[in-house]
């Protein structure tokens, strides 16, 4: 059963970046969905925009139906009973998202309280389950934030997003600003406890083996735009899209020692989304690009089964748009 469908979702921020172009992603109930893409590709502004937790005077349009439901057109009362209990997000870097000045077992009985119109002695039990559920004592939950080590941090965020029972969680680089020990500790907390419950996932991250070893399917962004979405594990050994390509060679296979030890990177940076290059925004770094990509954009199409990619050499041409005047 579907639970997410993101239909044509764009975002552009106040200043004209076009952080999101036209971005459509199915999410059934238990699915776990990887977000890969490099730097300034749009996967976090992708995640805010599901719950609307943009800045204000960003532009976003299309639909975000969860559970059927249009979280873009939500009133404010009935956005705000939707995050935390229909989605919730795990940001990147706890200490930022928690709040210094509050014990962190306040801070995940503060959704509770708000949700579940629990008792303050029904949500301290919550959080101290909630906390053993992340593999931290009931207790901790007197520290506060700086009593914890980043990893005890993340561990906590974790806790929150799960507090009020969630159908999806997106989960935004929740490794990143962690040492290697710790962020292996944290992606397998996260797959026990994504597994094999109705709970949905979307991970985002720019290293594609971490994502094919936790999630289902995988959508590699690049300016703002989906470019290759398929089964992980195919994306990832053999990606359609040369961008997909490109930044698959550019992370060890699963269980290829070999590849370890020859990563091969891609020159330059992706495009600045206020001044989007004319036809594919790939063409520029692409290793095989043909004159048509300078001025035509191509759909995401299908290449394979269960699989779609936006490159003229895997689906043939069929511009999504033409260069703008000017432009070219
Ligand atoms: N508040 C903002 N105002 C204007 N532009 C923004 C804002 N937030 C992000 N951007 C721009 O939008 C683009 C996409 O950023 P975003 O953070 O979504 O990418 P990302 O793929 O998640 O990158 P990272 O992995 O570094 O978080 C970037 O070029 C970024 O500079």
């Amino acid at each position: 059963m579907t639970l997410l469908d993101v239909r044509n979702l764009s975002v552009t921020y106040a200043g004209g970046a076009e952080a999101v172009r036209g971005v459509d992603l199915r999410l059934d109930a238990g699915q776990k969905l990887g977000v890969a893409g490099e730097s300034g590709c749009g996967k976090s502004t992708l995640a805010l925009a599901l719950l609307r937790l943009l800045p204000a005077g960003t532009r976003i349009t299309g639909e975000v139906l969860l559970d059927g439901e249009d979280v873009l057109a939500m009133k404010w009362g009935r956005l705000r009973a939707v995050r935390w209990a229909g989605a919730s997000i795990v940001f990147q870097g706890a200490m930022h998202s928690l709040n210094a000045v509050h014990r962190v077992g306040d801070q995940i009985a503060e959704p509770i309280l708000l949700h579940h119109r629990a008792t303050p002695a029904g949500a301290r039990t919550r959080t101290g389950e909630l906390l053993e559920q992340v593999g931290l004592p009931a207790a901790r939950a007197d520290a506060y934030p700086h009593e914890l080590s980043g990893g005890q941090r993340q561990r906590v965020m974790i806790a929150m997003a799960l507090a009020c029972d969630p159908r999806l969680i997106i989960a935004d680089e929740p490794t990143t600003a962690l040492d290697v020990m710790i962020q292996a500790q944290i992606l397998r907390l996260v797959q026990r406890l994504v597994a094999g419950q109705d709970l949905a996932l979307i991970m985002i991250s720019h290293d594609l083996a971490v994502l094919a070893d936790t999630c289902d399917r995988l959508a590699v962004m690049y300016a703002g735009r989906v470019v290759e979405e398929g089964p992980a594990r195919q994306v990832h050994e053999d990606a359609r899209h040369p961008y997909g390509q490109a930044l698959s060679a550019a992370f060890p296979k699963i269980g290829d020692p070999a590849s370890r030890f020859a990563p091969r990177g891609l020159a330059g940076d992706p495009p600045d989304p206020s001044a989007l290059p004319p036809g594919c925004t790939f063409h520029p770094r692409c290793p095989v690009a043909l004159d048509i990509c300078a001025t035509d954009d191509q759909a995401l199409r299908p290449a394979g089964t269960g699989r779609s990619a936006a490159c003229v050499h895997t689906t043939g041409p069929a511009p999504l748009e033409k260069a703008r005047p000017g432009t070219s």
